[in-house]
């Protein structure tokens, strides 16, 4: 039986910087969303338009076989990805719950207020994504519903708080 960690929120909620700590913390497999992105998708961000629904499902569907061939393998797996509705994180589950067996996709939501999310997005250097598309983000997130298998983090907290949280409840002892 392997976990599947999807670390999800918003652009700029700290999804890298916390699915890397989780991934260093426990030696699973780590990978970002974002470098599975066709080149045209990046392109759309970047210039400033939000993803369709039609821009994310293959995107999504790649995820999935990502994480059930690793499951098959029996190997974990802790990802970054938007994840933002209910129908991409049923995508997101499908191929590992297919395999039986008891394998646990699990989703690690980083929930906070526009503003600090805004504000860190300023300070950032060097990425694709601009500031200007996380109010269409924000619009688009739906939140984990009670039957949806995960934890709600305060984006507010620091970092190392923030992954010893995280891996207490998808890998505990670890
Ligand atoms: N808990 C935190 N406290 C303070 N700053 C943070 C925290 N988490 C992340 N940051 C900073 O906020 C910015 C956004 O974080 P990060 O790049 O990890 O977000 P992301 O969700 O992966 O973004 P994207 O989806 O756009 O790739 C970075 O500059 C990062 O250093
Ligand atoms: O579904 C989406 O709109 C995308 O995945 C975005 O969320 C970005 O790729 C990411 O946030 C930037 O790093």
């Amino acid at each position: 039986m392997t976990t599947h960690v999807v670390v999800m929120g918003v652009s700029g909620s700290g999804k890298t910087t916390v699915a890397e700590g989780i991934a260093e913390r426990t030696g699973w497999i780590f990978a970002e969303a974002d470098k599975f992105h066709p080149q045209a998708n990046i392109d759309k961000m970047a210039s400033g338009t939000p993803l369709t629904d039609e821009d994310r499902w293959p995107w999504l569907r790649d995820l999935a076989a990502w994480m059930a061939e690793h499951a098959a393998r029996g190997e974990d797996t802790v990802i970054t990805c938007s994840a933002l509705k209910r129908s991409y994180r049923d995508v997101l589950r499908a191929d590992v719950a297919a395999l039986g067996g008891g394998h646990r996709v699990v989703f690690a939501h980083l929930h906070g207020s526009a503003e600090l999310i805004a504000d860190r997005l300023k300070g950032r250097k060097g990425h694709f994504m601009p500031a200007s598309l996380l109010q269409s983000q924000i619009d688009t997130l739906e939140e984990l519903a009670p039957d949806e298998d995960g934890v709600v983090l305060d984006l507010s907290a620091d970092p190392q708080q923030l992954i010893d949280e995280a891996v207490a409840d998808v890998a505990p002892g670890r």
